[in-house]
């Protein structure tokens, strides 16, 4: 039996596939070419979809038995080249073959042999594609994938602790995003991505300050939030702009710099940082208080779901233990709930108020309650000597914490001492305290003073008038007696019920007292939203049209001037032209006393007296600082100097005469010679008879004198060509490359006077002035 197949593909022949397994039913068509359709005729006619040699050799016996042979192949099969040899040696199964050649009575007959409908030879693989980019320029595939979704959890309650914020400092929120340049052009395209803000969650009742410093917030409520540190202000996209419109720009902010191409690039203000203090307060409506051991934490964990840690010995709690007080259910719903949160403190030892034990962490905690609930261990040696040391600490720390209502806790009662003296302790403990009205508080002379009937009053004279140490003098016993004392015991649950009663019936009666209620403030700061905004502007270049780069010029000048504190002025204010006459342009009249009579070039007088010298670097550069001297010749010198290195020998000059062609050396010896002469003039005639005055040796004039200026030899702008634009980089390099041995540099000072002595919204529209607002209404390069 013969098979007959036509590997009319090219791809049939070249790429046999490899991995056919009996598995595959519908053979993938990757990687196949296509193959032929081979029928038998008659009934037993069966088309198969040969796709490859190997495909062949793997097809099951029963199709290749439905072809009947016949003495002599078909005519159009009988035309292919070495037919026979070619379908039996390499596309029947071995076995077929095998069996072919051992018989020698294989007929062909009827077989109809059509080549399938050629297809198209395959597309090449994109391997062999040579990829020309200026082909593939709009058209692309690409794949999108949209976010998975978040996944959900089982919260948690708020955090109840700082513990956390030990572990980790430091936090930093992202940056924002630069702008673009090559993004697609919007209005907001120069804005950047803002990132976004980062909120620290904090447990409620959080103290925010400045460390060592400002109060910030008290984050008492939920919700509340504080601003703590503001984003920086994001950097502004200018477009290629005019000269002068840049220099207005460039004198705004010394944060500008100007890349290759020369266009201007206004970089992102830097975000601020702050050391933060956090200080917990918890939030309770009632505060567990007690010697250690007394059982408070077995109270909480008896009377709420809080599950504090126990054990038989002191200061098994250390940070405080919050629980949620369930309604009275009694009351019935609709009606006042008397749910409350408890707050279990550590144990309270003698010396607490001092810090002993951290007993100052722990009191701090009750500052927000309103009910205090005293543990006293029944079966202590002395029960009332516990209770009276615990309401000493307190007094101690704050003495309006016994001001407020008090519940007596006689716990353990299980235990057989402490059950027979429950009585006599009641009486005892209630016995320590004024009954419903107050004793007067004494003054710290011992003077009584007036008497008050009414508790408010009390109250409001002591929040008013008297001072701590005025209290400080009462008593113990002159502070309100418990509300309730009452016998149980927690761990077996004795009297448990009553002891809920008194701790309801106290909140209910002080619900709407607040006296003990620290109040807290919500600072406006609170509802502000981070808005962090460091951009860092990319480079627009100007393929966009002129009608927007004017309106992306105008709002980022907009944005530049508000951000560093400009107000807008008056257009026509902003547009006076400058007085070119004016030799010191808008520092006339301002400054010093002598500034106004000051005729150097790059020379003025600060208010305090002493002389400041500076210079513009050639073509409009940064302005350098040259110093500040005790007279305006040094001043003097000092520009002069600098000119000569900056514009050479056509330099103008404040005192040609000294250096029109003498060297830098003669202008210090000048400088030492002067500075010594004035010396010699305020120290009257005596000083001729000092040795180190007169002596006149060099030495010692180089030694007296702190303002010897030495300037460098080499080329001054070729040291100079890092110089990027910011004023301040170029300023350090200069001073690097000058060598001089000037006065530091009084930064803050300066801009106090400059803040006081510049019109800067005149400035802001007259490039003139700020070109030159030292020197001639032209500026230095002008003169120069
Ligand atoms: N017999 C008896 N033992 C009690 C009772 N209440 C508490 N205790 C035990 O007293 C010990 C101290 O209990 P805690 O609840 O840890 O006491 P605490 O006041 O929280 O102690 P500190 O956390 O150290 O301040 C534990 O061994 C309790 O089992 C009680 O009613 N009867
Ligand atoms: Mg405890």
């Amino acid at each position: 039996m013969v098979f007959v197949g036509c590997p009319v593909s090219p791809y049939l022949t070249t790429k046999q596939p490899d991995n056919l397994s009996k598995k595959t039913k519908q053979p993938d068509r990757t990687g196949f070419g296509d193959g032929i359709m081979a029928s038998g005729c008659g009934s037993d006619e069966q088309e198969l979809n040969l796709r490859g040699c190997s495909l062949i050799r793997s097809l099951p016996l029963k199709y290749l038995c439905k072809f009947v042979l016949s003495p002599s192949p078909p005519p159009k099969l009988r035309a292919i080249p070495h037919f026979h040899s070619f379908f039996s040696d390499r596309l029947l199964p071995k076995s077929f073959s095998q069996r072919r050649s051992s018989s020698e009575n294989f007929h062909y007959s009827s077989i109809k042999c059509r080549l399938a409908r050629a297809k198209r030879p395959p597309s090449p693989s994109p391997d062999t594609l040579i990829r020309e980019p200026h082909k593939y320029f709009d058209q692309v595939i690409i794949t999108v994938r949209s976010g998975d979704g978040g996944h959900g959890a089982i919260l948690n309650e708020g955090k109840d602790s700082l513990l956390e914020f030990h572990k980790k400092r430091r936090y930093n929120a992202k940056r924002g995003g630069n702008v673009d340049a090559m993004g697609v052009l919007t209005s907001q395209l120069h804005d950047g991505f803002a990132a976004p803000t980062l909120r620290i969650p904090v447990p409620l009742g959080t103290v925010v300050k400045h460390k060592r410093g400002k109060f910030l917030a008290d984050l008492a409520n939920p919700g509340d939030e504080i601003l703590v540190a503001r984003g920086g202000q994001g950097g502004i996209s200018l477009l290629e702009m005019p000269e002068y419109r840049r220099k207005q720009i460039m004198a705004l902010t010394t944060n500008v710099m100007r890349d290759d191409s020369d266009k201007v690039l206004v970089l992102g203000q830097p975000g601020e940082e702050f050391s933060l203090e956090l200080i917990l307060r918890v939030v309770a409506d009632v505060g567990l208080v007690g010697l250690p051991n007394a059982g408070k934490s077995t109270l909480l964990a008896a009377i709420t779901l809080a599950k504090p840690d126990i054990a038989d010995y002191p200061f098994t709690t250390l940070m405080p233990n919050l629980g949620r007080l369930d309604g009275d259910p009694s009351l019935g719903a609709g009606k006042y709930s008397s749910e409350a949160t408890l707050a279990d403190l550590p144990g309270l030892i003698e010396g607490a108020h001092l810090g002993k034990g951290l007993g100052r962490n722990f009191l701090r905690h009750l500052r927000r309650t309103r009910l205090l609930v005293h543990v006293v261990d029944a079966a202590a040696e002395d029960p009332v000597n516990d209770y009276r040391t615990v309401k000493e600490e307190l007094r101690m720390y704050n003495p309006d914490y016994l001001e407020r209502p008090s519940i007596v806790v006689l716990n353990k009662i299980d235990i057989p001492e402490a059950r027979d003296r429950l009585p006599s302790l009641t009486r005892e403990i209630i016995g320590i305290g004024s009954n419903g009205v107050p004793s007067q508080p004494k003054t710290s002379f011992g003077d009584a003073v007036q008497s008050l009937s009414a508790e408010g009053e009390l109250a409001s004279a002591l929040s008013s008038g008297a001072s701590d140490k005025d209290r400080m003098v009462k008593e113990i016993e002159e502070y309100p007696c418990p509300l309730a004392v009452v016998g149980v015991s927690v761990l077996k649950g004795i009297r448990i019920k009553e002891m809920l009663e008194e701790i309801r019936a106290a909140l209910r009666k002080c619900q709407d007292s607040n006296e003990a209620l620290e109040l807290t403030t919500r600072p406006e700061e609170a509802s502000r939203v981070v808005r962090p905004c460091w951009h860092e502007v990319g480079n627009l270049y100007s393929t966009f049209s002129p009608h927007f780069q004017t309106y992306l010029f105008e709002k980022s000048a907009k944005m530049l001037k508000s951000a560093i504190g400009f107000r807008e002025k008056k257009q026509e204010i902003i547009r006076k032209p400058s007085k070119a006459s004016s030799r010191k342009g808008c520092m006339r009249g301002k400054g010093g006393p002598e500034n106004a009579s000051c005729t150097y070039k790059g020379v003025r007088q600060r208010t305090w007296g002493k002389w400041v010298a500076e210079i513009r670097e050639p073509n409009g550069g940064a302005r350098l600082w040259l110093g500040t001297f005790d007279t305006s010749r040094e001043a003097a010198f000092a520009y002069d100097a600098a000119a000569r290195k900056l514009y050479g020998l056509d330099a103008k000059i404040n005192l040609p005469e000294f250096s029109l062609h003498s060297s830098t050396d003669t202008q210090v010896a000048h400088i030492n010679m002067e500075k010594k002469m004035q010396i010699q003039q305020n120290s009257g005639a005596s000083s001729s008879d000092s040795p180190s005055s007169g002596g006149g040796s060099d030495e010692s004039v180089m030694c007296d004198n702190e303002l010897a200026i030495s300037l460098p030899t080499g080329d001054f702008e070729s040291q100079n060509k890092e110089r990027v634009g910011d004023d301040e980089v170029a300023t350090d390099g200069i001073w690097e490359n000058l060598n001089v041995n000037l006065p530091d540099f009084d930064d803050s000072s300066m801009w106090a006077e400059a803040m006081a002595t510049v019109d800067f919204h005149q400035a802001v529209g007259d490039p003139g002035n700020f070109a030159g607002n030292f020197e001639d209404g032209k500026g230095c390069e002008a003169m120069q």
